[in-house]
């Protein structure tokens, strides 16, 4: 059984609002997407890693330059779609994976993950089949419909869902198959699971795992990371 990353990198950044794509912006002198890379191809029990990039980028994106030498661990950047569950298709039908090999889907832009949990990863999916990273919400959750909170949802049920979302490959390619051939659009990968009616385990990861989404989670992540240069976890 193989441990396969995929790494969906192929989004334009739109809410991050800058003429290069959030995940090849600097990030304390690196590329956000070579921080997350090397999460996993530091990892001993990471077996290989298939990089999903902008189909009209893919010569930029070649590893070589974003840090030439860096990832041998990196099988193959392959194009992306229009939207990520479109990208993290393409990257399932790319990946040579085994039905009962193991794949690990994490974002190019979350660079904080602590690959020290990924060990609870691997054990969550192999005893469940599918496992995703998150943690609960801090904050009361609205319901909003015309500008107007309509409800409240019971926070202690409420968790922000993160990545690595983590899946025997059989089970999420047939997902994202069926939601394919059915139009189904999820904003994660594990909906797709939830849509067939599956639940999907929950393990709870770290508050620093963020996206880097707009141009003040930059300077978070800066944050973090230099708190982490001084030692404070
Ligand atoms: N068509 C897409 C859209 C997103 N992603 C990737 O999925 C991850 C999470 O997506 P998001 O944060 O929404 O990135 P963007 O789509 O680039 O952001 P925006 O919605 O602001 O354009 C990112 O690593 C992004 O590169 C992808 O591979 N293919
Ligand atoms: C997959 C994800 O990171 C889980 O929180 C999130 O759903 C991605 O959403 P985006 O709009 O594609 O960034």
């Amino acid at each position: 059984m193989s441990v396969i990353v995929l790494i969906p990198a192929a989004g334009l950044g739109r809410r991050m609002g800058t003429s290069i794509h959030k995940q090849y912006l600097c990030l304390q002198g690196r590329p956000v997407l070579a921080h997350t890379l090397s999460i996993f191809q530091q990892h001993p029990c990471v077996d290989s890693i298939y990089v999903i990039a902008p189909a009209d980028q893919m010569d930029f994106c070649r590893l070589d330059i974003i840090e030439p030498g860096g990832f041998t661990k990196v099988r193959d950047v392959v194009a992306g779609g229009a939207e990520r569950q479109d990208s993290v298709r393409l990257g399932l039908e790319a990946c040579q994976a085994q039905v009962d090999d193991i794949v690990l889907i994490h974002d190019g832009v979350r660079p904080l993950f602590d690959g020290d949990l990924l060990n609870g990863v691997l054990k969550a999916v192999e005893e469940h089949g599918s496992c995703v990273v998150g943690v609960p919400v801090k904050d009361t959750i609205k319901e909003v419909d015309g500008g107007f909170a309509v409800a409240t949802p019971d926070r202690r049920r409420l968790w922000a869902a993160q990545t690595p979302q983590a899946f025997r490959y059989g089970k999420i390619m047939s997902a994202h198959h069926r939601a394919y051939q059915q139009g189904y659009h999820g904003t994660d990968d594990a909906s797709l699971l939830e849509w067939q009616g599956e639940s999907v385990a929950m393990i709870e990861g770290s508050y620093r795992n963020i996206k880097i989404t707009t141009p003040e989670d930059l300077l978070i992540a800066e944050a973090f990371l230099t708190a982490s240069e001084k030692g404070n976890k």
